[in-house]
């Protein structure tokens, strides 16, 4: 079993990480359930990538690259630098050294710091990468976020309208041309989608059977791009670590740097974010 981490801020939200990959496996805002999705067949094994939380992609984003798909990042193991309490949240850092990790044939000059924060309905992410060396580094990024959903049909995603995207499925580019994306519809689940210039704040909102509305706000800078990702049923069944169902209880939201790769001169951080704010619980 991997190394957890478990974050509790004051006001009762929690969150756990795995040190494997400084992967995020759990987000529980204060008063509220589960926000992210663990498949439940995810294997917790040295080298394998775990199914669900927040896998980070580094140095390279899924196949666009000579490296293992998402890059070498989450099957790595982590270190913990810090982990601290305060009055308002929780915090931890974890980091990577490109001296010691299985680089591959990638280069050794970086470090990698991922921040959690956890305070209240906010989970804040935070990658850094520094360029230790004195070559220039380009990689490509992604901050995997699987979010969990009741039921995938009665979900929609707003904030894309009228961004040109990749559609990876179908291999060709497209634009969003209506305001809500709803991955349940037939004909458009199995998504695979890589937004460009993703800048504006996403809404993904699920409608309770209640009349009532969850949602939850994500916001990303430093990052460009915005992937969705799910599997429908038919890629979800060759997924060995997924349930057959467990396309219908998650949307991957990715806050990514894909479409132009980061160039990082040799001694400067780049930093990208991720925060999700429940904003109603539904
Ligand atoms: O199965 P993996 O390696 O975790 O990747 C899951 C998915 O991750 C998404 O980010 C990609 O856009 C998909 O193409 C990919 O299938």
């Amino acid at each position: 079993m991997t190394d957890r981490i478990l974050l509790k801020s004051p006001d009762g939200a929690q969150a756990e990480i795995a040190l494997h990959g400084a992967h995020v496996l759990s987000w529980v805002p204060a008063g509220a359930p589960e926000q992210l999705y663990l498949s439940p067949r995810s294997e917790f094994a040295p080298g394998k990538a775990i199914r669900g939380g927040v896998p980070v992609c580094f140095p390279q984003f899924a196949e666009r690259g000579p490296l293992p798909k998402h890059g070498f990042a989450r099957n790595q193991a982590w270190r913990l630098v810090s982990q601290d309490v305060s009055r308002d949240d929780a915090m931890a850092v974890l980091a990577l050294d490109g001296a010691t990790a299985d680089v591959g044939a990638w280069a050794r000059h970086f470090e990698l710091e991922l921040t959690v924060r956890l305070a209240g309905q906010v989970l804040d992410l935070e990658l850094a990468c520094t360029n230790t060396g004195e070559a220039p580094l380009s990689f490509t990024a992604a901050l995997h976020t699987y979010l969990r959903v009741a039921d995938l049909n009665a979900t929609s995603l707003a904030g894309l309208s009228g961004l040109r995207y990749w559609d990876s499925i179908a291999q060709r580019d497209e634009r969003q041309r209506v305001e809500l994306l709803l991955p349940g519809e037939s004909g458009v689940v199995d998504l695979d989608r890589i937004y460009f210039q993703a800048k504006e704040p996403l809404l993904l909102s699920e409608h309770r059977l209640n009349g009532r509305v969850r949602r939850v706000l994500i916001t990303s800078q430093g990052f460009d791009d915005a992937v969705v990702w799910n599997p429908g049923p038919e890629r979800c069944a060759k997924l060995a670590d997924m349930p057959a169902d467990g396309w219908r209880h998650m949307l991957c939201v990715e806050a990514a740097s894909v479409g132009i790769p980061v160039e990082l001169p040799a001694g400067e951080t780049w930093v990208g974010r991720q925060s999700l704010s429940l904003e109603s619980a539904g």
